[in-house]
């Protein structure tokens, strides 16, 4: 394991510091003692400890004044995977990501680390205890996906010791905690709906779904373990919750935690499939009088009826990585955090 060192400077700055991962970072390393910038494209939350930098990280102009005196960035902003527009993931995950790195670069930032996602090698296929040496997605479910892998080869092509410039990326999966604005209300609301009856698959599907305390963990120690020589120099680490589950079992220990009935009936995968793709069309053609954001996406079917889990042992191995929150503690925090999406509340 390489050795960690606590940067003599602690000042970070969090891009996507207002978004769900990025405010439970902010507070985390305010904890840990660093000193705090946040660059946002809004202000997400109030905090005297924190400095805000309101901006577009696809402009270097508005990104300078958030890193000078800053050792480590952690760069945790995209636009929602449920936003489905393609020109602005380009423009953000990709073009404005190398706008990120020229600014650091040109600030003297010495260390940089990427939330990318375990989905990157993800393609709608079977992935079991997946190692990082699987190849990226020839070809990639959506937008956001294809550009999360652009994102993820600038970033770690741009490692360069010689300069004092070192970078890694953290790939999740499955985030979820108090706060999340995606998984657990998109689940409620399409229970809500009475849309959450039917399993897609055999239900028997491991995943992994990984607690936002233990992603911020594996952020903070890839700061801290990443020094030149070190194995973590321009590489990608899973952090995951080390305890895959079935994806449909998951669903239904929330879904039931706050009242709500879990599925019961089951699709096959591939009919999900077809109908989501089938779905997406009506989608595209109808684009130019409406705009449709359906919940049902081939995207969704593909996670909600393959396994998909992947290894985090490069990250035992490299940072000493160990989850910190076990998936039923996860799981009763989480749900204890949303009484306002208890049903009958
Ligand atoms: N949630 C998950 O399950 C997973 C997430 N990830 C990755 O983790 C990271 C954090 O995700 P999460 O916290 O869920 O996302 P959020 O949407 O909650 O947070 C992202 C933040 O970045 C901001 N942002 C978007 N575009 C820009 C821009 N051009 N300039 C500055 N700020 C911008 C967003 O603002 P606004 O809200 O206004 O758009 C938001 O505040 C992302 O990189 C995501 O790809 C990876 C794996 C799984
Ligand atoms: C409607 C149902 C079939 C599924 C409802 C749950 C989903 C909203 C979530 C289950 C797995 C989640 C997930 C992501 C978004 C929300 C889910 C689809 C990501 C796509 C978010 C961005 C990533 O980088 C990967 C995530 C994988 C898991």
């Amino acid at each position: 394991m390489a050795t960690r060192i606590r940067p003599a400077s602690k000042k970070c700055t969090v891009i996507g510091g207002s978004g769900f991962l990025g405010q439970h970072m902010v507070e985390r390393l305010l904890d840990k003692g660093y000193s705090v910038n946040v660059f946002d494209i809004r202000q997400g939350f109030e905090n005297d400890r924190v400095q805000f930098f309101i901006g577009d990280l696809c402009s270097k102009t508005d990104l300078l004044p958030a890193l000078q005196g800053v050792n480590v960035v952690f760069h945790c902003a995209s636009p929602a995977p449920s936003s489905n527009n393609k020109e602005l993931f380009y423009k953000v995950n990709y073009t404005g990501t190398r706008t990120v790195i020229q600014a650091c670069k040109e600030a003297g930032v010495q260390k940089m680390v990427l939330t990318s996602s375990a989905s990157v090698v993800f393609e709608g296929k079977d992935i079991e205890n997946g190692s990082e040496d699987l190849p990226y997605a020839q070809n990639p479910i959506d937008y956001y996906t294809e550009t999360k892998i652009l994102q993820e080869k600038e970033v770690l092509g741009s490692n360069d010791p010689a300069n004092n410039f070192l970078t890694v990326a953290i790939r999740p999966h499955g985030i979820f905690g108090p706060r999340d604005p995606q998984l657990v209300p998109i689940m409620v609301d399409t229970a809500k709906r009475g849309k959450m009856k039917v399993m897609i698959g055999n239900g028997k599907n491991l995943v992994d779904f990984t607690y936002v305390e233990n992603v911020v963990h594996g952020h903070i120690l890839a700061a801290e373990y990443l020094q030149k020589d070190s194995p973590l120099c321009g590489k990608a680490y899973h952090i995951t919750n080390d305890e895959p589950i079935p994806f449909w079992t998951f669903i239904s220990r929330v879904l039931v935690g706050l009242n709500y009935e879990a599925p019961k009936y089951k699709i096959p995968f591939w009919l999900a499939y077809y109908l989501a793709l089938f779905l997406s069309f009506l989608v595209f053609i109808l684009s130019p009088i409406v705009t449709i954001n359906p919940t049902f996406t081939p995207m969704r079917v593909a996670l909600a009826g393959t396994y998909h889990y992947y290894s985090c042992e490069r990250a035992k191995k490299d940072m000493g990585y160990k989850p910190v929150v076990s998936l039923d503690k996860a799981i009763e925090k989480t749900v204890q955090s949303y009484p306002h999406l208890r049903r009958g509340s």
